[in-house]
């Protein structure tokens, strides 16, 4: 196995009267998109800075590309490519122009092939030639993210990328994110929008109070913190739930013509209660399933359920 694009050992950030990082541990791999979950002020923007330049950490060691950041702080951050927060350009160069001197700051040479390139991907060709200021709301948006990318990084940070954009957008972004991870770019993500997270990343980690909570690949959280929720209207009431069903822990309503249940890791499928139900030949009129989301399923870590060992 290749040694890990970045590997964070005990980083500790505090500021005067708050610990907003508290010896955090992670490593991660090369082309895998890793989502950074947690809720406002929980330290995910602290971690990207300490590992981008931004934020001077405490204490704890940062290996980027196998280098150590006291080591040698500058060289191994030519290879990393950030869409910050905020948006953060000189309101008075052309859209070419703040990528071309993007990539001199990175250290490369000019290829206006790779511009051309990078503002076709993030369709913002038309606007090449416009001054940034002069940009809607969304197209500064991917200008931002063209920027952190124009110098082709190794390892890129996304700070809530789509914080205020549109679908299209949105959709857009998670196509190239995908094609970046699949060309070998590894990809750390931190979002509200836990659709992006679950669309995208392939290990999820939950930051809490500078705390990380957890780190695990995303269908492993969802098996374990995930349920699928039954309901099965009748058309009469029941007397009673059949004996073939009582195994199931289901719960009947007051008045008897809705079952509901849940089914977690370890309990028996919905559907084989299901079964159960129509082999009994009840007259059943609706029947309804709903699956956790990352979102609910990232409240219950939060609220600190239980682990069960991974
Ligand atoms: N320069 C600073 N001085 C003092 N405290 C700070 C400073 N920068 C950040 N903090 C605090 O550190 C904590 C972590 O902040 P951080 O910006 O990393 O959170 P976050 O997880 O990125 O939040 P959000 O989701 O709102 O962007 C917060 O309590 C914040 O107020």
């Amino acid at each position: 196995m290749s040694s890990p694009v970045l590997e964070l050992q005990g980083l500790t950030k505090s500021y005067a009267k708050l610990t907003a990082l508290s010896d955090v541990n992670l490593s991660i791999r090369q082309g895998e998109i890793f989502a950074l979950l947690g809720p406002n002020g929980a330290g995910k923007t602290t971690l990207i800075g300490s590992i981008c330049g931004l934020v001077k950490k405490t204490s704890g060691r940062i290996l980027l590309f196998g280098k150590d950041l006291d080591q040698d702080p500058v060289g191994p951050r030519y290879d990393v490519g950030l869409v910050p927060q905020e948006i953060n350009f000189d309101p008075f160069f052309s859209v070419a122009e703040s990528l071309r001197i993007q990539l001199g700051y990175y250290g490369r040479p000019r290829d206006d092939a790779r511009v051309d390139e990078v503002l076709t991907a993030l369709n913002l060709q038309a606007k090449k030639n416009s001054l940034t200021r002069a940009l809607s709301g969304g197209m500064k948006r991917r200008l931002l993210i063209a920027k952190a990318l124009v110098h082709k990084p190794k390892l890129v940070f996304l700070d809530e990328p789509t914080a205020g954009v549109d679908v299209e957008l949105r959709r857009d972004l998670w196509t190239y994110v995908r094609k970046l991870a699949s060309e070998g770019t590894t990809v750390i993500l931190t979002t509200h929008y836990l659709e992006e997270a679950e669309e995208l990343a392939d290990r999820v980690g939950v930051i809490n109070e500078g705390r990380l909570l957890l780190v695990e690949d995303k269908a492993s959280v969802m098996r374990r913190f995930g349920e699928r929720r039954l309901v099965v209207t009748f058309e009469q009431p029941l007397a009673e739930l059949p004996e073939a069903t009582r195994r199931f822990n289901a719960t009947l309503s007051e008045d008897r013509r809705t079952l509901a249940y849940i089914e977690r890791e370890g309990t028996p499928p919905s559907g084989e209660l299901l079964r159960a139900l129509y082999a009994q030949g009840l007259p059943i009129s609706d029947v309804e399933t709903r699956r956790s989301r990352l979102e609910d399923v990232l409240i219950e870590i939060l609220r600190g359920r239980p682990q069960k060992a991974a």
